[in-house]
C-alpha cells in the first residue's frame, strides 16, 4: 500500500476533474445550418459516475437531455460532456439535474430544456440504509417543456425504464 496516498490521490484528481471545466464553453460551437429542423432532440441514457458530496460514495446513473432548438444546435457529444463535466464534481443529484438544465439554456438559447437523471446512489447501499436496487429520479423542465404538456409528454415517452 505504500503507493496507495498517491494513486489516491490521483484517482481524486479525475472523480473531481470538472471544476477545471467550463460547460458553457463546451456549448460555445453552435450550427445554424439547421434546414429548419424546429422539433425536439434528445439524447438519451447519457451514462454518468459521480460522487455524492455527503459521503464521497458513488452516484451510478443516466441522463436524458432534450432541448427544443431555437435556431441553431450543438453537437451533440457536447450534451455528453456538459453532463460529464457535473458528473465530476461533489453533488447532490438535484443540483446536478438543474445545473446541466440551466447550462442548456444558457447557452443555446432554445425553446426549452428537459433534463432527467436516474441514479444509484452507493451511500445507500454499500452503507447506511443498505438498499439495492432503488434508483432516484429527477427531473428539471425549462421554457417550453414546464409550460407544454405535450412537449413534456414527448420527452418522457422517449425516457425508458
Ligand atoms: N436529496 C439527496 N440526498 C442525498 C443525495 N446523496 C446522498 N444523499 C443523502 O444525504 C443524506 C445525508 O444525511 P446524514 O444524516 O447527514 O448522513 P448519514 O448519517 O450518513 O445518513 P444515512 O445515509 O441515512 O446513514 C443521506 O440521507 C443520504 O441518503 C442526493 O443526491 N440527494
Ligand atoms: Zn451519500
Amino acid at each position: 500500500m505504500l503507493d496507495t496516498p498517491a494513486r489516491a490521490a490521483r484517482a481524486f484528481e479525475e472523480y473531481f476533474a470538472g471544476y477545471e471545466q467550463d460547460p458553457i464553453q463546451i456549448l460555445d460551437r453552435t450550427f445554424d445550418e439547421t434546414g429548419s429542423y424546429e422539433e425536439m432532440v434528445i439524447l438519451r441514457g447519457i451514462s454518468f459516475e459521480s460522487h455524492c458530496e455527503h459521503h464521497i460514495a458513488p452516484i451510478i446513473g443516466r441522463a436524458w437531455v432534450a432541448y427544443v432548438p431555437d435556431g441553431r444546435v450543438v453537437g451533440i457529444s457536447k450534451l455528453a460532456r456538459v453532463v460529464q463535466v457535473y458528473a465530476k464534481r461533489f453533488q447532490i443529484q438535484e443540483r446536478m439535474t438543474s445545473e446541466i438544465a440551466s447550462a442548456v439554456q444558457k447557452a443555446l438559447k432554445p425553446k426549452g430544456v428537459g433534463v432527467i437523471l436516474k441514479a444509484n446512489h452507493h451511500c445507500m447501499s454499500s452503507r447506511g440504509v443498505q438498499k439495492i436496487g432503488s434508483d432516484m429520479v429527477t427531473s428539471c423542465m425549462l421554457g417550453c417543456f414546464r409550460d407544454n404538456p405535450i412537449s413534456r409528454q414527448e420527452f418522457m415517452a422517449m425516457v425508458e425504464d
